[in-house]
């Protein structure tokens, strides 16, 4: 082909292309049914809007900014509305007939079979939900709290051992948090020990989850990228593969063992395994191992990282919690779940105030209309009709730095959670009112039927930690680390200028460095711990 055949060619494309182009954004700013939907000119143009927020792990902030710009209700992408009022968020999780959003198909990634999390059929969902929770309640969480203690200790251990008399060894508690979790979840799953707190061999499994949450939240508001998972997937293949192998003899060597070897999701769902519908299909451990590794480890650990992290920067605080915990118990034996650990309100107040201020699922966690409810009563959310085909959501963030429901929602003040008895005195200076509407807008584990199965776990295993670890140690940040050890920098403009906010990178989950702490032994009270 000569240069006289070639030219015309490529005024034809380039022409093409412009069309295509001007046409894309007509239809996206002129005709769009939620063309009237305030948000930046590129977010109401493209999904590469969010996806490069998601690629740069900063989406919770640009969210929230953009709150504060556009209002309550905003186009994040060509099709998707977010919400940042209670009313919205009610709406759209408590409504039956809303199902997860399209967007959770690119969260899958090559599994044959969705997991419980990203299962978008309602009635798959409801099958998993029934055998899968059962692993997780209250009742469960008793029998397996032995195990869990075990593990603790093993971290309180740890800690002993860098609590060196006048020369302590600094600790990077998330790290040492994120192993804790990840042993913590393996021996809930399939009884298997990753020994991560104690041994090198499996840790590398907290960054591979890191990176494919990272993936997964990138596909999922981005979902063009997903088409370079196999690409991305083969660069850190070693790592993934290392992964695969891990979990699949994790998964074998539970099935070589008697079904009642140990309290675990494997011994739950043993009998179930294999029956298709009328239980799980055998290929759906996988990514329910995975799945369980992923939103058991990290969350946990990212809650009790966050609240080393404000307890070490809070002195009146940290000394109103331990001064309960050393006040209710009489020994570290007595730390276990029950009416004891239920009467410190004040470690309650501690865990949710964190779990406001820093919450573990920075994801925006899309929802729209099921397919099958096209057609019959109109999905409406905050007074707006939804249009079919519309993803919808609320971050969990904003809300809860909503002004309006937390007021002061940068500053870490457990006491908010402390309100009076119902019908108290304060319920008619008005107290009451204000406590209820908060109690509404906080939903860490989210509401309704797609809420986390593992809300029980979470607190009795943040309970039992921090409670153990103020009945034996002092801890303080370690010299020199004020300012690196996870916080804000004063300065910065992108949000994260706040030296009071523990810092985290959205992933879907949340990752996380520091607080770098050192912890000092008190009195004779760790000779117990040495003594086990
Ligand atoms: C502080 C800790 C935790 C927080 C804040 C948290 C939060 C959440 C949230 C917000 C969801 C909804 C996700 C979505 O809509 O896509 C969720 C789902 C889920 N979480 Fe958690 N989670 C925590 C700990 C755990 C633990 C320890 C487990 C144990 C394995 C767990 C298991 C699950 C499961 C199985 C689901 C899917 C529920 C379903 O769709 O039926 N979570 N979690």
């Amino acid at each position: 082909m000569d240069s006289r055949q070639v030219l015309p060619l490529i005024i034809t494309y380039t022409v093409a292309c412009i069309i295509s182009l001007l046409f894309l954004t007509a239809s996206r700013l002129i005709f769009h049914p939620l063309r009237n939907y305030p948000g930046p000119l590129l977010a109401r143009l493209t999904d590469a809007y969010p996806g490069y927020f998601a690629i740069r792990k900063c989406l919770h902030l640009k969210t929230y900014y953009n709150f504060q710009k556009y209002g309550p209700v905003l186009r994040q992408a060509p099709n998707r509305l977010i919400f940042n009022t209670i009313t919205a968020l009610h709406d759209i999780y408590l409504n039956p007939k809303v199902t997860k959003g399209d967007s959770y198909r690119s969260s899958q990634l090559r599994a044959k079979y969705p997991s419980i999390i990203n299962a978008i059929d309602r009635d798959q969902h409801r099958r998993k939900r029934k055998f899968i929770g059962q692993a997780l309640t209250e009742r469960s969480m008793r029998s397996f709290e032995p195990v869990m203690s075990s593990q603790i200790d093993i971290f309180l251990k740890i800690l002993l051992r860098s609590s060196r008399k006048g020369n302590p060894i600094p600790v990077n508690v998330s790290k040492q948090c994120q192993y804790l979790g990840v042993d913590v979840i393996g021996m809930l799953a399939f009884g298997h020990q990753f020994k991560t707190q104690t041994e090198d061999s499996f840790r590398f499994i907290p960054q591979v989850i890191d990176a494919m949450s990272w993936r997964i939240n990138t596909y999922m508001h981005f979902p063009l990228l997903s088409y370079l998972e196999n690409v991305l997937a083969i660069l850190g293949k070693r790592q993934v593969i290392r992964f695969g192998d891990a979990v699949t003899s994790m998964i074998k060597a539970r099935m070589a063992q008697d079904k009642d070897a140990h309290h675990d999701l494997y011994s739950i769902v043993a009998d179930y395994i294999g029956k298709g519908q009328q239980g799980l299909y055998r290929g759906e451990l996988w990514p329910e191992a995975i799945l369980f590794i992923m939103a058991g480890g990290t969350t946990t650990a990212t809650t009790m990282s966050a609240m080393f992290f404000y307890l070490s920067r809070n002195p009146a605080v940290y000394s109103t919690l331990a001064t309960e915990i050393r006040s209710t118990f009489k020994s570290a034996d007595e730390i276990h779940s029950g009416s004891q650990l239920n009467s410190c309100k004040y470690l309650r107040a501690c865990i949710d105030e964190t779990l406001r201020m820093s919450p573990p699922s920075l994801a925006i966690l899309w929802r729209q209309q099921e397919a099958r409810d096209h057609g019959n009563d109109p999905f409406i959310v905050d007074g707006h009709i939804i249009p079919p085909g519309t993803q919808v959501g609320v971050s969990l963030y904003s809300l809860f730095h909503n002004e309006e429901y937390f007021p002061n929602s940068f500053t870490f003040m457990p006491e908010r959670w402390l309100d009076s008895p119902v019908g108290g005195e304060d319920a008619v200076s008005g107290h009451e009112t204000v406590s209820t509407t908060i109690r509404k807008a906080f939903v860490p584990f989210l509401i309704g039927d797609r809420a986390c199965a593992g809300k029980p776990m979470a607190y009795l295993e943040a309970s039992l930690t921090l409670a153990r670890v103020l009945w034996f140690f002092d801890f303080e940040v370690a010299p020199g680390q004020v300012e690196s050890s996870g916080a804000g920098k004063p300065g910065r403009t992108d949000g994260r200028g706040r030296p009071d906010e523990f810092q985290l990178d959205d992933i879907f989950v949340a990752a996380h460095d520091g607080p770098t702490l050192i912890f000092n032994r008190r009195d004779d009270f760790w000779r117990t711990l040495e003594r086990d």
